[in-house]
This record gives C-alpha cells, sequence and structure tokens, in this order.
C-alpha cells in the first residue's frame, strides 16, 4: 500500500505537541477505540481481540469508529492494538479473556533464556505497521494518527506478574532481588520498542506515545533507577533513527501514569519528550510550574468524571481547562482524559466532555 498520504486538514493536535499555543485544546482520549462504543461491540462479538489486532482492515475500521462518531469534534485518531503485542513480538503467549493474561510468565532471570534472542519487527509486528499504512489512507487527512508502545518497566511488570496485579509483587520482587537482571531486561525491552516506535513512523504514525501505566507503582527513586533510563533510551534512539533514516519527525508524548512527585516531574519532562500526559492526581497548573515551558501537557479528567451526569462533566471540564490555562501566558495543553475511557460510559457523555473542552478551552473564553 502506497506511502503517499492525503494532506492533514486538521493539525491543531500536532502544533500544540510542539508548544505552539492553539486557539483551543486538541482533544482526544485515551482507549477511544474500544468497549463503550456498540460500534466497536458489534465487531469485537465476532472476533478475539488479538485476532483483530493482527487484522489491518479490522484494526482500521475500529480506529476510525469514534473519528467518524465525533467527526469536528475530535482531533487524532489512535491505531487499535495493544501495548502486549511486544511480550507476544518476544517470543512470550498472551490470552485476553478479558483481561491479560500471560500462561507462562518471567518467574526468574533462568526463564529470560525463553525470549527470543533478536526480535524482527517487521516479521512479528508487520500487521501493525500494515494498520497503520491503512489507517492513514482510510482517515484522508481528517485527524492525525498515533501510534504507540506501552514503556518497558509496565511491559517488564505484565511479562513477570504474568497478567493484572493489586500489588505488583512479582515485579517489584525481582527489582529488589536481582537489580541488574532486571535493568538489564528493561533495556532488552525498550530496543524493542526503538525498533517497533520507528517502523511505526515509517508506516504512517505522526505522533508516538509511550504508556508507563504502572509507573505510579514506583517510588521516585526507583521511578528514576528502572523506568526513566529506558524512556530517556526510547526518546534519543527514535529520534536519532528518524533522523538517519530521513522519516518525517514526529512528536513523542510519554504519559507515565502518577509520575507525579516533583522530581519524577522535572525527570519525566528533561527526558526528551515534547509532550507529559498527566493523570487527575496532580493539578495541572501544579504541574506547569514543576515543568514550566519545557514540554506541552496532556490530561487529565478523572475518567469517572464520565459518569457524573452532563452538569459535573461541564463543571469538571471548565475547572480543568481554567488549571491547564493558567493565569499567566498560557502554554500549549492537550485537552484529554487522566487515563483510559472505561466500558460503561455513554458514547453521549463523551460527546458532552468534548464540546465542552471546545468551550472552555477556547482562547476567547474568559472565565
Ligand atoms: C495497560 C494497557 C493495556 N493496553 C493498553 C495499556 C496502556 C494504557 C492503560 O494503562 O490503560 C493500551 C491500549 N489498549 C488498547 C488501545 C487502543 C487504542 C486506544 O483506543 O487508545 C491502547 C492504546 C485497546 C484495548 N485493549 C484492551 C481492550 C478491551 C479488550 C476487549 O475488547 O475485550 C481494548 C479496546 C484490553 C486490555 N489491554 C490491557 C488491559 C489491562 C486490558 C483489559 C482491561 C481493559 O480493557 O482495560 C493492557
Amino acid at each position: 500500500m502506497s506511502h503517499e498520504f492525503p494532506p492533514l486538514k486538521n493539525d491543531l493536535l500536532l502544533r500544540a505537541a510542539r508548544g505552539e499555543q492553539t486557539e483551543r485544546a486538541p482533544v482526544w482520549v485515551m482507549r477511544q477505540a474500544g468497549r463503550y462504543l456498540p460500534e466497536f461491540r458489534a465487531v469485537r462479538a465476532n472476533h478475539e481481540f488479538f485476532e483483530i489486532c493482527r487484522t489491518p482492515e479490522l484494526a482500521t475500521e475500529i480506529t476510525v469508529q469514534p473519528i467518524r462518531r465525533y467527526a469536528g469534534l475530535i482531533d487524532a485518531a489512535i491505531i487499535f492494538s495493544d501495548i502486549l503485542v511486544i511480550p507476544q513480538a518476544m517470543g512470550m503467549e498472551v490470552l485476553m479473556n478479558p483481561a491479560p493474561s500471560f500462561p507462562d510468565p518471567l518467574n526468574t532471570p533462568a526463564d529470560i533464556a525463553k525470549l527470543r534472542s533478536s526480535v524482527d519487527v517487521d516479521k512479528e509486528l508487520g500487521y501493525v505497521f500494515a494498520a497503520l499504512t491503512r489507517t492513514r489512507h482510510e482517515l484522508a487527512g481528517a485527524v492525525p494518527l498515533i501510534g504507540f508502545s506501552g514503556a518497558p518497566w509496565t511491559l517488564f511488570a505484565y511479562m513477570v506478574e504474568g497478567g493484572g496485579s493489586k500489588t505488583l509483587q512479582k515485579a517489584k520482587s525481582w527489582l529488589f532481588k536481582y537489580p541488574e537482571e532486571s535493568k538489564a531486561l528493561i533495556l532488552r525491552i525498550a530496543d524493542v520498542c526503538v525498533d517497533y516506535l520507528v517502523g511505526q513512523v515509517k508506516a504512517g504514525a505522526q505522533l508516538l506515545q509511550i504508556f508507563d501505566s504502572w509507573a505510579n507503582e514506583l517510588s521516585p527513586h526507583d521511578f528514576a533507577a528502572f523506568s526513566l533510563p529506558s524512556l530517556q533510551h526510547i526518546a534519543t534512539s527514535v529520534r536519532a533513527r528518524i533522523a538517519a533514516e530521513n522519516l518525517p519527525s514526529v512528536p513523542l508524548t510519554l504519559f507515565a501514569k502518577g509520575a507525579n512527585a516533583h522530581e519524577s516531574l522535572v525527570a519525566c519532562a528533561s527526558s526528551g519528550y515534547d509532550v507529559l500526559g498527566l493523570d487527575w492526581c496532580i493539578d495541572p497548573s501544579d504541574a506547569r510550574a514543576v515543568v514550566q515551558d519545557r514540554v506541552a501537557l496532556q490530561g487529565n479528567l478523572d475518567p469517572n468524571v464520565l459518569y457524573g451526569g452532563r452538569d459535573a462533566i461541564e463543571r469538571e471540564v471548565k475547572r480543568m481547562c481554567r488549571s491547564f490555562r493558567g493565569t499567566a501566558a498560557p502554554k500549549a495543553w492537550i485537552a484529554n482524559l487522566g487515563h483510559g475511557i472505561t466500558p460503561g460510559v455513554d458514547p453521549e457523555d463523551l460527546k458532552w466532555f468534548f464540546e465542552c473542552v471546545h468551550k472552555y478551552s477556547a482562547k476567547e473564553y474568559v472565565f
């Protein structure tokens, strides 16, 4: 399929990600292609989760569903896939029933030998690249297309835990019992992430986001010791490879959920990313005061506000917009939730969220 794509009509997200002030905040939502949409559930009823990921026609269809439904209100598409395709590419089996589970997790460092010694991302993850290219054509330039990867620490935690966990006891036992082996494995995962992200840009991704969903489980010290070096490695290497291979330069977003300690925010804002995603446990104006103008910010409504009815959604979006805009010279920001949207949300309430963002983030709106 051709890599000549239709021109982009809405570049609000890319401008904000590069630090420009925009006429209003661009808006999209993490997990926007998902179970709260009846049109997603209709496709899902007939196909397994990873089957959809591996079938570019289906992945494209689901990626564009929210773009069709919220045309004119939503400013980005994010490719339908999952962060756990990287452990699969490294040779691990991952099931989704309905939560992720690994039948054969990494119990001790000896199990690392079970992973593929080198990963050919074109061979193992070429289906994601095909889905990205197809989706760029299908979008016809309506909005930019976001590619993504899990962060090495979060992927490491899944590979060791064998699925979700409330305490991450196994993953953290590794960190404290086998710190050197843990660091080495995290960096090995990071190298696969780099190849995968560069491949996504080649295939047509226009912005890349790294999801460190389990950053919140680490103390600031351990986040700096175990996660940050791999995040910095990804940003530096992806940029270098993009330049060396003459690919379009794309903004990079880091969503390190809950890495809200002062020192973690400063470190994240200085680790080579253009945009820092925030969860709802920090006030945007406080985050801005810490990171100053090093990065654009993204976030950060509590996803559960979407269950609170229209008045609550409007009130909280207004509060969020006011905090992001601040009182002095406003800095670039991107409106989003502070984590993924959940399955029970009424799609009409999400529409209202978008409408409220358009209203209260507009430059001309006076609080
Ligand atoms: C931790 C994580 C995962 N996957 C992802 C993360 C990081 C973001 C986060 O922290 O929420 C990322 C992800 N997963 C999915 C996307 C697609 C793009 C998007 O709409 O944002 C993205 C960006 C689809 C998905 N990934 C999954 C679904 C639902 C699967 C189904 O149809 O049953 C979707 C639409 C499954 C999934 N995948 C994962 C879990 C824990 C689950 C099950 C629980 C849940 O749904 O939240 C792992």
